[in-house]
């Protein structure tokens, strides 16, 4: 199936410097992608450069389909009434589901007459992701949609997306620097570390192919597996594995959990999970 984002070789540089280098992933249709990585690594430039905000200066990056995209400050018009800003949005788009977006407000509880800039922070990410479903989208594109939320408010947006997801064939990227957030959503998984791809794939499959070892600080590396990183604090010794079984008797092992597995590559810039190496899915 053709992917529903796919970057190839994509490179993008404002003035002299380089934000993204030759960066090459494709996120399938219907997956709800988590985009990664410290401050500076790239998210907004790789979402501004899918969605056609900025052109690639090396390479190519291609959307199937439409995409809508929702920025980081998620600007909406402050004098504007929660009913004037949708009645905009049908002016400005030919392809637009007003009914579909009335219906999602109503069921949030949003006031279609209470102006924008009288939304709490939660409704507003709401009412912006609205906006953006309305268009009818086939990628939706969200930079740090749960940024600036309560939890209760982050829960309910990432609620609200899933059902997207499962009404019809939708596909997300959106980027966040708290994992856990995306643990029970996402199940693409993207990290970028400045400005370069580290990890690329099926949330299921990465967390199959890591293992997290433990054991004395002293014990040799085991053979057989590819060590992402690595602290020896002490006496013990912990590893961020790919690959497995470990028989060395020395090391205990257990499943990585996503946020482990982010915080491991992060760590390790030099180390990328991506298609074609070995023991990780594409
Ligand atoms: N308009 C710009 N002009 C010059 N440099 C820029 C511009 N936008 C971003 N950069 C630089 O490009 C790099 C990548 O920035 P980008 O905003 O894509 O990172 P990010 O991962 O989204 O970061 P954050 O998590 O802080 O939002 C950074 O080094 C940043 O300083």
């Amino acid at each position: 199936m053709r992917p529903a984002l796919e970057a190839t070789g994509l490179g993008v540089r404002y003035r002299r410097s380089w934000a993204l280098r030759d960066c090459s992933l494709a996120v399938p249709a219907g997956r709800v992608a988590a985009l990664v990585g410290p401050n500076g690594a790239g998210k907004t430039t790789l979402m501004h450069a899918a969605v056609g905000l900025l052109r690639p200066a090396r390479g190519s990056v291609r959307v199937a389909g439409e995409a809508a995209f929702v920025a980081q400050d998620k600007p909406l018009y402050d004098g504007f009434t929660v009913a004037e800003t949708l009645a905009f949005g049908r002016r400005m788009n030919t392809r637009w589901d007003g009914d579909a977006a009335a219906d999602r407000l109503a069921r949030l509880g949003i006031p279609l007459d209470r102006k924008a800039g009288g939304l709490s922070g939660g409704q507003r990410a709401q009412v912006a992701i609205t906006l953006a479903l309305a268009r009818r989208p086939d990628l939706l594109v969200l930079d740090e949609p749960l940024a600036n939320l309560d939890p209760l408010a982050r829960h309910d947006v990432m609620r609200a997306i899933m059902a997207e997801v499962a009404e019809r064939e939708l596909t997300v990227l959106l980027s966040s620097h708290v994992v856990s957030d995306l643990e029970e959503t996402c199940d693409w998984l993207v990290v970028l570390n400045d400005g370069r791809l580290q990890v690329s794939g099926d949330i299921e499959d990465l967390l199959a192919g890591h293992l997290v070892l433990t054991g004395p600080a002293d014990t040799p590396s085991p053979a057989g597996v590819s060590v992402v990183g690595e602290s020896r604090t002490g006496r013990q010794a912990g590893l961020l594995v790919r690959g497995g079984p470990v028989p060395d008797p020395r090391w205990r092992a257990r499943r990585a959990s996503l946020e482990e597995l982010v915080m491991g590559y992060l760590r390790s810039p030099a180390s990328a999970a991506l298609p074609g190496l070995a023991g990780v899915g594409a």
